[in-house]
């Protein structure tokens, strides 16, 4: 059994719109399904939750953005439901990392046609000592969390989304963080390695490339088991800060000689005042953080064309 989950929100209704077209083929009135749309926040975690109970035979559809997988991917916990996914929200970056960036239509005519399922191997993150909880992109501290913040919070987002000019937003967002950006003092442990970092901008982790719809946050960025890449900014002149934005989208800016790359199997940060974080595009704060990846991967049907 096919089970649909719809964002009605995402992309500013991208998402309902791409389902209403599905629902009308052939394909789709012969299969054994059911549809759900999301009524709030949290719902998509629910209705995967109640699914995670019984889960043979049962695969999940989700039509959404970044936001509406999360909550799916964390309602599963560590069942395995086979999850196909079709970009519909606004950045769609999950959809670019899994290379399922194709035409909906085409997207749910391979989830029918394939047994095939990938690995695609999430994060998972804990907050200062509060329960652990999965990421599927990014988990990011520090300048980039507060321009996601400020822009999830800011009146433009909903304006500049509507008439596809959504990227605006974080440019708008970027500068206004700028201003008045103060970087931080942190504590990192990186496989039982202790570092002091003074002057830090940001640190990011990633699994796989894409962040902010479409930047290459970390272009070399492999999905795989147990290791987590990881990217430091730090001791960076404002100046250089807006050069080195505009080069992620090529991902480029990883030739500053203030970047830093690095792969670990986990890493602990830590700092005596309040952190932005973001997680998978959703903002909070926190002074502690353990990220490793999780021992189960995700099971992705129909990702690569054959
Ligand atoms: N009916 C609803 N009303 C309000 N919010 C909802 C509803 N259903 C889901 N949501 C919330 O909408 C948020 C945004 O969804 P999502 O991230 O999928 O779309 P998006 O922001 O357009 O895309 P992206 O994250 O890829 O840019 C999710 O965090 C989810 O909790």
């Amino acid at each position: 059994m096919y089970i649909f989950i719809i964002n009605p929100k995402a992309g500013n209704g991208r998402a309902s719109r791409i389902f209403s077209r599905l629902k009308k083929s052939k394909l789709y009135q012969s299969l054994d399904c059911i549809y759900y749309y999301t009524s709030y926040p949290g719902h998509a975690l629910e209705i995967a939750r109640r699914f995670s109970i019984e889960p043979n035979g049962k695969s999940i559809i989700v039509i959404g953005g970044d936001g509406t997988i999360h909550e799916v991917v964390n309602g599963l916990g560590s069942v395995q439901i086979p999850v196909g996914f079709i970009p519909g929200g606004s950045g769609n970056d999950f959809a670019r990392g899994i290379g399922a960036y194709d035409h909906p239509k085409t997207l749910f005519e391979r989830f029918l046609r394939t047994e095939d399922r990938e690995s695609f191997w999430i994060g998972d993150y804990q907050l200062n000592h509060n329960q652990p909880n999965k990421y599927v992109n990014s988990i990011g501290f520090g300048f980039d969390a507060q321009i996601v913040h400020k822009a999830n919070h800011s009146l433009y987002k909903k304006a500049l989304n509507s008439i596809r000019l959504g990227k605006l937003t974080y440019i708008v967002a970027l500068i206004q963080v700028l201003i008045d950006f103060k970087p931080m003092d942190i504590e990192l442990e990186i496989d039982r390695e202790k570092y002091s970092i003074k002057k830090c901008w940001m640190v990011t982790i990633a699994n796989h490339p894409y962040y902010g719809g479409g930047m290459k946050i970390i272009p070399k960025a492999i999905n795989q088991p147990e290791k987590i890449p990881i990217l430091i900014i730090h001791n960076i002149s404002k100046w250089k800060v807006l050069a080195l934005f505009l080069t992620v989208f090529k991902g480029t800016h990883v030739k500053f000689k203030e970047v830093e790359i690095l792969e670990a199997s986990q890493l602990t940060i830590g700092s005596h005042l309040d952190m932005y974080v973001q997680i998978d595009g959703e903002t909070t704060t926190c002074r502690t953080a353990k990220i490793k990846k999780n021992n189960i991967p995700l099971s992705i049907i129909g990702t690569k064309s054959e």
